[in-house]
């Protein structure tokens, strides 16, 4: 379903995964003030992120009938812990202080609609389609950055990592399967509502890395 998916809106999920924000990281050519402009939105985004994937495991744990899709996404509910404190520590490398730093629009539009997947009346498998779409898309990213004949400076490689390295993209895989296993046993209203959550999602990450312009 997903794969399908992302065929039919292949130009966005490129937008989304290749922005010229990323490709600048690759090709070395980033504007370190549009990343610093970037870590600052992402450790808010992260802070609003936290809750949306505890009520994730909340439904994982209630509605899924297979214990592994709890396990899993508590697995990335533990990472997004490391996540906080190394986002604290690249703060004071480039900085960056975070209690001054203020959530712009494309920030505050990407956590109502966070907000807005939290609701009961939202289907676990739409919920879990956005939320394999949202990390799907920074493992994407960072790992073009990593890809062979990058070059990525050397300061920028543990950002890169953090979402590129293999173990991130297995837990993304993971995720997806488990999407992929509810949308099989979805409604035609549930499969309309995920397709355009993904949509939604994709929408949303390229604008917030439009927020790197400054
Ligand atoms: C905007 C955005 N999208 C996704 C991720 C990966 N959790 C993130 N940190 N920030």
């Amino acid at each position: 379903m997903i794969d399908t998916w992302l065929d039919k809106h292949r130009s966005l999920y490129t937008a989304a995964t290749r922005h010229d924000f990323v490709v600048s990281i690759r090709d070395g050519s980033v504007d370190l003030s549009s990343f610093k402009t970037w870590l600052g939105q992402d450790y808010l985004f992260v802070r609003e992120f936290v809750p949306f994937v505890a009520n994730v495991l909340i439904r994982a744990g209630k509605e899924s009938g297979e214990t592994s899709d709890m396990e899993v996404v508590l697995g990335g509910l533990a990472s997004l812990n490391d996540e906080i404190e190394w986002f604290k520590s690249e703060g004071s490398k480039w900085g960056v202080d975070f209690s001054t730093v203020v959530s712009q629009k494309a920030n505050q539009e990407y956590s109502r609609f966070l907000e807005a997947m939290m609701g009961s009346e939202v289907e676990y498998s739409v919920v879990m389609t956005a939320f394999w779409g949202i990390e799907a898309v920074y493992q994407e990213s960072f790992a073009h950055c990593l890809g062979d004949g990058n070059k990525t400076p050397a300061e920028l490689t543990g950002a890169c990592n953090r979402w590129g390295n293999d173990g991130f993209r297995q837990y993304c895989l993971c995720v997806k399967n488990i999407a992929e296993r509810c949308l099989e046993n979805a409604s035609r209203e549930a499969l309309v509502e995920a397709e355009d959550v993904l949509v939604r999602v994709l929408e949303h990450e390229v604008a917030f890395w439009e927020m790197s312009r400054g």
